[in-house]
């Protein structure tokens, strides 16, 4: 059995963070365990109220499973302050941390900022290196690299110029390309690019963490970098396709659990 630990905010509506990640785990068939960095008031309209975790308690809950656990992958997604990245980052290499996937989410697909802007420095300075893989999307791309990304062409420039922060692999995702959702992934030699249909929906809230989930699935599982992303990246496109309308805004993607 494998065991996949998620390092993020928790989500009151179930579609994003902590909720998104241990679904994916469960539906990809691991066990999944939780270091919850922020409490988010959230629904499908918005996000209406967060309380930041202490670092210390989230130092004591990583201390908790990794001095007892052993653990094949670890997804990090929103993390808000400096102070707390300064800690996972030190407590991912006391531990040993090995196939860490880093979602650097910084706003909210309704606006809201779970990234404060003094903690960009150490997202980019500290979280980036110990990563083997990093996930931003378009936006979070523009906003480490300073560049303006509108194509493949961008995208490719941005993977080289954030594989160079440190981060073994870097896959810039393609969600919010106006035409087909295409990502491109970028090892520092070469690139890969991985195309799916556009599924039509109104519930995408949860892609970007879903994904990440499923990356560090396929890697605590043994699969290469660019072999995991691509199953990644279909279990995110059945999530989208399995998705119903819930709530006033945006739905989340749905989960499902193949072995029931
Ligand atoms: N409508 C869609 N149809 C198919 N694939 C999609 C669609 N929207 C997003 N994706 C895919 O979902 C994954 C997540 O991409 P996206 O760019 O939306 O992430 P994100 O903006 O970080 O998500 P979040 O808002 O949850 O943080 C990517 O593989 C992307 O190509
Ligand atoms: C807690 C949390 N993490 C990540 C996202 C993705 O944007 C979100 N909406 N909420």
């Amino acid at each position: 059995m494998k065991k996949l630990l998620t390092i993020a905010g928790s989500d009151s509506s179930g579609g994003a963070g902590i909720q998104a990640d241990l679904k994916t785990f469960s539906s990809l068939g691991t066990y999944g365990m939780s270091v919850i960095t922020a409490i988010t008031a959230q629904n499908t309209q918005g996000v209406f109220g967060v309380q930041d975790i202490d670092e210390e308690v989230v130092y004591k809950q990583i201390e908790a499973i990794f001095s007892d656990i052993e653990v094949d992958g670890v997804k990090i997604g929103m993390v808000s302050k400096s102070s707390t990245i300064e800690i996972i980052v030190s407590a991912l290499k006391k531990f040993k941390a090995k196939n860490i996937v880093v979602d650097p989410v910084m706003v909210s697909k309704s606006g809201y900022h779970l990234l404060q802007r003094e903690a960009k420095k150490a997202l980019i300075e500290q979280l980036l290196p110990i990563a083997t893989i990093v996930t931003p999307n378009l936006f979070e791309a523009e906003e480490i690299t300073g560049l303006t990304i509108k194509d493949i062409k961008d995208m490719e420039k941005a993977g080289e110029i954030i594989h160079q922060m440190g981060p073994r692999f870097v896959l810039v995702k393609g969600g919010h390309l106006s035409e087909k959702p295409i990502d491109v992934l970028y090892d520092g030699e070469k690139f890969k690019y991985y195309e799916a249909e556009r599924v039509n929906t109104k519930s995408t809230h949860g892609t970007g963490c879903t994904l990440s989930s499923a990356i560090a699935v396929y890697l605590a599982k043994g699969y290469q970098v660019d072999e995991g992303v691509k199953k990644a990246k279909e279990y995110i496109t059945q999530a989208l396709i399995n998705a119903f309308p819930l709530g006033k805004g945006t739905g989340p993607v749905h989960h499902f659990y193949s072995w029931w």
